[in-house]
């Protein structure tokens, strides 16, 4: 479904990826994981169009889209989480979920669809609180609400950076279900870039890890051992 070729990136002369290549299958929950600062956000950037590649190839459904704009490529079914979540705080939960929507994302300026039922029944909390500005919410809610709103538009490929980040253990465990669901249950493929070792490999079929700009390291988190990744990121 996703098939990237020799990525490279820049910015300026600085380069920051090399020659990446990384594939996922439908419905395949893939992680990539990394230190800090070795190119991951980047990556995720190339992929939805949010950073230019200077050599290689992105395919996301056996089309090419490597030079294609952002908003084709969500059109074409890949989501994006953010790293920061990037919801609109003086916005209502409802008005988020709305902008999400898949007309919303063609540019047509109605505040969007109807948001699907199933989205509901995926975040049952954001059911109970439609009318509270996201910035109200915590930070758990404001995850989960940033993930419905990559939902809304039906994606066949959600991309998320760092879920986790900033979030309590319980809340962990709740993203951690409804991630399983959105695998298992709607059938959509997931890129998770994430430094909660624990949590990627419970929701992992395959791993990456990659080390200043380039893989290093790929395959099964149930034939791997976890101490050994653990030393990988750690060196
Ligand atoms: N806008 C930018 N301009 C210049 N350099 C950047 C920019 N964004 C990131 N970099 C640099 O590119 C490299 C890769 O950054 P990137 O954010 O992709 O890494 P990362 O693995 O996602 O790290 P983190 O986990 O901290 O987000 C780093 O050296 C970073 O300093």
């Amino acid at each position: 479904m996703l098939e990237l070729e020799g990525i490279c990136a820049a910015y300026g002369k600085s380069r920051v990826l090399e020659n990446v290549h990384l594939s996922i299958a439908p419905a395949e929950s893939v992680t990539l994981l990394g230190r800090n600062g070795v190119g991951k956000t980047t990556l995720l950037r190339t992929i939805v169009g949010l950073h230019p590649v200077s050599q290689g190839t992105v395919r996301f459904a056996g089309e090419e889209v490597t030079h294609s704009a952002a908003y084709q490529r969500a059109r074409k079914g890949i989501g994006y989480v953010p790293q920061g979540r990037g919801i609109f705080p003086h916005l209502t939960v409802e008005e988020n979920l709305r902008l999400g929507s898949a007309s919303a994302r063609k540019g047509e300026h109605n505040g969007g669809d109807a948001i699907p039922a199933h989205i509901f029944e995926l975040f049952p909390l954001l059911r109970r609180v439609p009318n509270r500005k996201g910035g109200v919410l915590s930070g758990g809610e404001q995850q989960q609400l940033a993930i419905a709103r990559a939902m809304v538009a039906q994606p066949k490929l959600l991309i998320l950076d760092e879920p986790t980040e900033g979030i309590q253990p319980s809340i962990v465990q709740q993203i951690e279900e409804i991630l399983r669901e959105i695998r298992t249950r709607l059938k959509v493929a997931i890129l998770l870039v994430e430094q909660y070792l624990d949590f990627a490999w419970s929701i992992a079929d395959r791993f990456y890890v990659m080390r200043r700009g380039r893989i290093v390291e790929n395959g099964s988190p149930r034939d791997s051992d976890p101490a050994s990744i653990h030393h990988l990121l750690s060196v």
